[in-house]
């Protein structure tokens, strides 16, 4: 029986309903259906009580039958390999809905970073990257932050992989600090993407973003960024959580106050400007757009069940599971999927390796002008194939993504013409 709580399973039917509605070849299923390359490591970190302690890490490679694979880098008590296949998955339909020049990866590694000193989690981060070094490099795979990594430990994993190979590669990881070789605009480019592609939904469904009521599960980088940047657009974020609480407030939050709060290491629920809720609230508060920004298999059947919003736009990877998208498609909530929804991240992350392959630099005004011009035309793309083919979001998103991979592969000799009989349009 499927596990419909396993990502990696998830990703799987995922590919399937698309092989299916496109009705492509079983040859892409089969080569697409698992990684091409996954690595498991451990990791020994001198802890500071001078004990040593081994951490389990992954890499794991989805395809490169588009480019070199791409993708973050997580920490966190519950990676599993599985977890790290199935975020590899979505990184290649993720970059070939934006059609970048990248097939996917992710890594991961099983440690809950909050309890590491941070000579620990320096030592962690470098030995990482170290362990892995015949498999990474900027023409090969290139890591960039996800949960609980940052800018920060991205500029550490580049100095260790410039230590090793003897000279500067910038464009060997995203995401790094701008002196590093950093893009302006990458901080913010995932909630930025996120915040797009609700406008371009809002649009598309005849609200006005002016006063639409927001609720976000998820306060880090993507959750932070989207409900800062939709503010700027003329949203009111409703609520807000983090992994120990949520808070609610029917007029708005004030999102630069709570930014700032948060940024001096207090929790989310502790903010005293609003009503303290049960973190899984979220979810059901009256709201026009629900954002799941934190883990996978948040929005599960039940969950949906007691959703009010319109729109699920999904800035984390795999928040909904296969019973809670059947409920959601049922009730006529409007999903932005995953692989659409929070690609402004990868689509920045190629603009900084672009720069650092070009050794020169944009302004913050050019590189969002890209990404704008990138999610609107993506996020048009894959509303075209949704009213055209009448199915979820998801699957027209996954038609678009696999549409293209299937051509390549076509193009390489692996399928043949005959299989084809869809072609994919920019
Ligand atoms: N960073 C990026 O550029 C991209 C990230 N993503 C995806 O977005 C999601 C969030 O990533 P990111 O913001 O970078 O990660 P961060 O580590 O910056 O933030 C994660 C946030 O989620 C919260 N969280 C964790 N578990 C729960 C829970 N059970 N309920 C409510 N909140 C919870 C964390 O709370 P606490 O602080 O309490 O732990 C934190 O606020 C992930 O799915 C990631 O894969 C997708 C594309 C790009
Ligand atoms: O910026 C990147 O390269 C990848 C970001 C990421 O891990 C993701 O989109 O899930």
């Amino acid at each position: 029986m499927t596990d419909h709580f396993n990502p990696y399973e998830m990703a799987k039917s995922q590919l399937l309903d698309a092989v299916k509605a496109l009705s492509l070849d079983d040859r892409v299923y089969e080569i697409l259906k698992n990684p091409m390359r996954v690595m498991e490591v451990s990791i020994p970190v001198r802890m500071n009580d001078c004990s040593v302690k081994t951490f389990i890490g992954y890499r794991s490679q989805h395809t490169d039958v588009m480019g070199p694979t791409k993708g973050g880098v997580r920490f966190h008590p519950g990676v599993t390999l599985d977890e790290v296949k199935a975020l590899s998955m979505w990184m290649t339909f993720k970059t070939q809905v934006l059609g970048l020049p990248y097939g996917g990866a992710k890594g991961g590694v099983i440690v809950d970073p909050k309890s590491l000193t941070e000579r620990e989690l320096e030592e962690l981060s470098r030995e990482y990257i170290r362990s892995l070094m015949a498999i990474i490099g900027p023409d090969k795979d290139i890591p960039a932050p996800d949960v609980n990594t940052n800018s920060k430990l991205m500029g550490l994993m580049l100095d260790e992989y410039d230590r090793v190979r003897g000279f500067n590669v910038p464009g060997f990881i995203t995401g790094k600090p701008l002196i590093l070789g950093g893009s302006l605009g990458r901080l913010e480019a995932t909630g930025r993407g996120v915040a797009i592609t609700i406008l371009e939904a809002v649009k598309r469904l005849g609200l006005n973003i002016e006063g639409l009521k927001v609720s976000i599960q998820g306060f880090g980088n993507v959750g932070k960024y989207t409900a800062k940047i939709l503010v700027e657009m003329g949203a009111k974020i409703v609520a807000v959580s983090d992994s120990k609480g949520a808070i609610y407030k029917d007029t708005g939050l004030p999102i630069d106050q709570l930014l700032k709060f948060v940024e001096e290491g207090n929790r989310v629920s502790d903010f005293s400007e609003a009503d303290r809720i049960e973190a899984m609230q979220v979810f059901e508060v009256d709201c026009d757009v629900v954002v799941p920004a934190a883990l996978e298999n948040q929005i599960t059947g039940e969950v949906a069940k007691k959703i009010k919003a319109k729109v699920i736009a999904e800035a984390a990877n795999g928040p909904t599971t296969r019973e809670g998208d059947q409920v959601l498609y049922e009730k006529g909530i409007v999903v932005i999927p995953d692989i659409l929804c929070n690609a402004g991240g990868v689509t920045v992350s190629y603009f900084e390796w672009v720069q650092n392959k070009m050794g020169y630099y944009w302004k913050e005004e050019e590189v969002n002008n890209k990404l704008q011009e990138k999610m609107v035309s993506s996020f048009d793309n894959v509303y075209k194939m949704y009213e055209l083919h009448d199915v979820h979001m998801r699957t027209a998103a996954y038609m678009v993504s696999v549409g293209r991979i299937a051509e390549a592969l076509s193009a390489r000799g692996w399928i043949k013409e005959w299989c084809m009989p869809f072609k994919c349009k920019e």
